[in-house]
């Protein structure tokens, strides 16, 4: 999902600090907490050079003593504190990224999701804003204190001997030329193991989404080996990055070694000749060994920085994806309200620049009441005018009027408001049947409940039920007959009292009773409504006030089943064919 406004992106810190921004008081008090835990780190040479100063001149060292027990208990318990805070501000980080993500793609335009992965997204929500954790402790506030730590200590360094600090700095200079050929490869590795962990949640959706076809195609080792080299390709490139990781934090640890060793033989050799004393020497070495924590701190915030960009970067991609504007939710129509009219004028439309035109100009008026029926071979467009007047998509010309006002115009949230969509393949979501029927509506009462499960005959089907309307009907319904799932659909759809009902009759037959049924509940709320239908049975099409009839993304014809049928050879052959059923 790399896109091509990927290159004029803000840079990574930019953006890191905008997800810290919010917290910033909490992460500057776990900053000076952890500068603290440094602080008193640092005056632990000096007290240790007072202490054998004391010994090597017979004094007492009850007072050094007292005061080194002292700072290491202060040290430990601001430590631990400092820790909590900048851990749980992380937490927070990841929280704050997961919410605007979460909304984010909840107002994702349909186009642009149909170009992702929605597994792809998914990990992006769950595992990527996990690494923003890291990158907030381990590398904004390690950078920060560790950088100041190192800068202090450099400094009590250079005080306490110049000479021994130089030394000490030219090894340090030389293993971050090192490290500067090592970074930029953990960022590299580290955004291919996240980019497979997408893939790799990509094929999961893929597989669950159909697992049941999956298992009647015999595909399931297929689909294992696709899992496995996704899981693979992660492991891959997360141990490509552990590696350059562990050659970094190596580098860092062996510099220090190199430091120590150095500094003890040209130390060794300055207090053979006078230069300094042996309480000196101890002290100088008691830093650079207290060096290496600030060290390593900074060579992980490095480290981590990268890991954590590579997220940050993937996280931002699908902040750039195409959204709706962010609405509040927009009130149902009120009881009574007037059905909406409806008319496309040569409206023009392909889902996308590289795909053919769906629409080649779409002409038709549909009047405030009463069931429009549009029928015509499959593909030639039917589903795709509900689409837009959804708003779904946009067409690339022509008008969509709703009351005679473009439906651009209209705020979406109250379009939509307006609308009652059931889809062909009826989702139904994870849940109760109560959550399912109140998904449009969930200020609906009990009594327009009932009346509702009355109507789409969804009554016999409660009463059977263990739990009633409180029965879980598992992931996307799948406890649920086809026909169920259909008539949950429509009682959702009618539960939010829309002022145009848009009915994508499913292709496979209900049964003849519950058809019936609901054919009259159809014809019922055309009565006050108005209805457009895409119809697979010749049963719909028959009691329709008016038919559209499409063919390649044109309208061909309009009338009623009697007028059609003797007009319209397609009609008059989709009739006989297709419907499955004789003329009236
Ligand atoms: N999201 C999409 N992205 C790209 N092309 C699409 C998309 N949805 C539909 N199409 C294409 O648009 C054309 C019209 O589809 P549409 O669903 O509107 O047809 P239909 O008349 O409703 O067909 P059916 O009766 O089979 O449901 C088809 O060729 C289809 O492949």
């Amino acid at each position: 999902m790399r896109t091509a406004q990927q290159d004029a992106a803000p840079p990574t810190w930019r953006l890191l600090l905008a997800y810290v921004r919010p917290h910033r008081w909490a992460l500057l008090i776990g900053a000076v907490l952890s500068l603290l835990t440094g602080a008193t780190g640092l005056l632990l040479p000096l007290v240790a050079r007072e202490l054998i100063d004391d010994l090597s001149h017979d004094r007492t060292i009850t007072g050094a003593l007292l005061l080194m027990s002292g700072l290491v208990v202060a040290n430990a318990s601001v430590g631990a504190l400092g820790s909590y805070v900048l851990r749980r501000t992380a937490e927070s980080v990841v929280l704050g990224a997961r919410r605007a993500l979460s909304s984010y793609l909840l107002r994702l335009r349909i186009a642009a999701v149909d170009r992702t992965e929605p597994g792809d997204l998914m990990a992006r929500i769950t595992s990527d804003t996990t690494l923003l954790r890291e990158v907030t402790t381990d590398s904004l506030v390690g950078l920060g204190t560790g950088g100041l730590t190192l800068l202090a200590t450099v400094a009590m360094m250079g005080f306490v001997d110049p000479v021994l600090l130089g030394v000490t700095l030219a090894v340090i200079l030389a293993a971050g030329t090192i490290l500067g050929v090592i970074v930029p490869r953990i960022n590299k590795a580290s955004r291919q193991a996240q980019d497979a962990v997408g893939v790799m949640g990509a094929s999961l959706e893929r597989i669950l989404g159909a697992l049941r076809t999956v298992k009647a195609s015999g595909a399931e080792h297929r689909e294992e080996i696709r899992l496995h080299e996704a899981a693979e390709d992660s492991w891959r490139q997360s141990v490509r990055a552990a590696k350059w990781t562990a050659a970094a934090g190596n580098t860092a640890g062996l510099a220090m070694q190199i430091a120590f060793i150095t500094v003890l033989a040209v130390g060794g050799a300055r207090v053979a000749t006078g230069a300094v004393d042996v309480g000196t020497l101890v002290a100088f070495l008691l830093y650079v060994f207290y060096l290496m924590s600030p060290i390593q701190q900074v060579v992980g915030a490095i480290t981590q920085y990268q890991t954590g960009s590579a997220a940050l970067a993937r996280i931002q991609e699908a902040l750039r994806l195409p959204a709706e504007p962010a609405a509040e939710p927009a009130p149902l129509p009120s009881p009574g309200a007037e059905p909406a009219a409806l008319a496309f004028t040569d409206v023009r439309f392909r889902y996308a620049e590289d795909l053919p035109y769906v629409h080649h100009g779409v002409t038709f008026e549909v009047p405030a009441r009463g069931m429009t029926a549009f029928v015509g071979p499959s593909g030639a467009g039917k589903t795709t005018v509900f689409s837009l007047i959804e708003r779904f998509y946009d067409p690339e010309s022509g008008a969509i009027t709703l009351d005679g006002r473009s439906v651009e115009d209209w705020e979406l949230s109250l379009l939509r408001s307006a609308i009652g969509y059931v889809e062909q393949d009826a989702p139904v979501l994870s849940g109760s049947l109560r959550d399912n029927l109140l998904l449009g509506s969930p200020e609906a009462d009990d009594d327009a409940l009932t009346r509702v499960v009355k109507t789409t005959r969804l009554d016999g089907l409660v009463a059977r039920l263990p739990k009633g309307l409180d029965t879980l009907v598992g992931h996307r319904g799948t406890k649920l007959s086809g026909g169920e799932r259909q008539r949950v659909a429509i009682a959702r759809a009618l539960l939010r009292r829309p002022r145009l009902l848009l009915l994508d009759e499913a292709t496979s037959q209900l049964d003849a009773v519950n058809e019936a049924a609901l054919r009259d509940t159809v014809a019922d709320v055309a009565r006050t409504t108005t209805v457009l239908v895409v119809a697979h049975r010749l049963s719909t099409v028959t009691m329709a006030d008016r038919i559209v009839v499409m063919d390649a993304g044109r309208v061909r014809a309009v009338g009623t089943h009697r007028e059609l049928v003797g007009a319209d050879p397609l009609y008059a052959e989709l009739a006989a064919t297709q419907f499955l059923a004789t003329a009236e």
